[in-house]
């Protein structure tokens, strides 16, 4: 099952995220007694994570049967501005009712290829089991070269079929990353992309309805495999056909 959201203001994009998240962890903690969240990074999350640490939303559930980790991180200390973790621990974590153990961070800084094993076992271990695991929700990002995660085009990790986690460096960021794998992502019950602003609206419809080519838009390797997959966003960048290319 796959399908398009598109907050136009009433509720706005914020809201409208904030709203799916909450209502996938209610749901979530009342069939199983928790949620398994897996967070996305860069820029656009981090407006829907403050709207979560917010009074209103800290009363809608029992945040401490969620348990969060990252789809993928810059390999940088926790204090880096360009953090995944610490965005997502200054806008919401930080504030939040989410016990500090319950708080996966990918740690990253000093050797990305054995974090990556030690995550992908931190995984293993926390959902007892040997098989793929199965989140109940993974945010996923749409970069503006279609990468999503840390799944850039290109890159060897857009092959991986057995690992979960992997560690790589990508010239195009001159950084290494460690990021969930397609596999791991697909195996989740849902996957929401959270896109926003009209900046995205080309390789949104690139990806949604443009030929199959997920070396290029990685973010094309995304399906729902079984499980719910939604792409969250606002009027700007959902089009309805095929956007301007002059538009940008
Ligand atoms: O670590 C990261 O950078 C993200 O996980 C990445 O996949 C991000 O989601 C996209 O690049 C979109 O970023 P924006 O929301 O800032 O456009």
């Amino acid at each position: 099952m796959s399908r398009l959201w598109v907050f136009n203001g009433s509720p706005s994009f914020v809201d409208g995220a904030a709203a799916f998240i909450t209502e996938a962890a209610a749901k979530a903690i009342a069939e199983r007694g928790r949620f398994t969240l897996a967070l996305s990074g860069g820029g656009t999350p981090k407006s829907v994570y403050a709207r979560l640490a917010r009074e209103d939303y800290r009363q809608r559930l029992a945040w401490d049967r969620v348990q969060v980790f990252f789809g993928d991180e810059r390999c940088v200390p926790p204090d880096d501005p360009d953090s995944n973790y610490r965005m997502a621990r200054e806008a919401w974590l930080d504030q939040g009712p989410i016990p500090v153990t319950n708080v996966h961070r990918i740690r990253g800084e000093d050797d990305p290829a054995n974090e990556a094993l030690r995550y992908e076992q931190e995984i293993r271990a926390w959902f007892r089991t040997a098989a793929c695991p199965v989140f109940d929700l993974i945010l996923l990002g749409l970069g503006d070269n279609g990468h999503t995660a840390s799944l850039f085009p290109g890159t060897a990790s857009l092959r991986e079929r057995e690992r979960l986690v992997v560690a790589q460096y990508v010239e195009v960021m001159r950084s290494w990353r460690v990021t969930f794998t397609a596999p791991l992502i697909n195996a989740a019950r849902s996957k929401a992309f959270l896109v926003r602003g009209a900046g995205k609206a080309q390789m949104i419809w690139n990806v949604r309805e443009g030929p199959y080519q997920p070396d290029v838009w990685p973010a094309q390797l995304i399906e729902p495999a079984g499980g719910e997959l939604h792409w969250l966003t606002d009027a700007a960048a959902a089009p309805r056909t095929r956007p301007d290319p002059q538009r940008g």
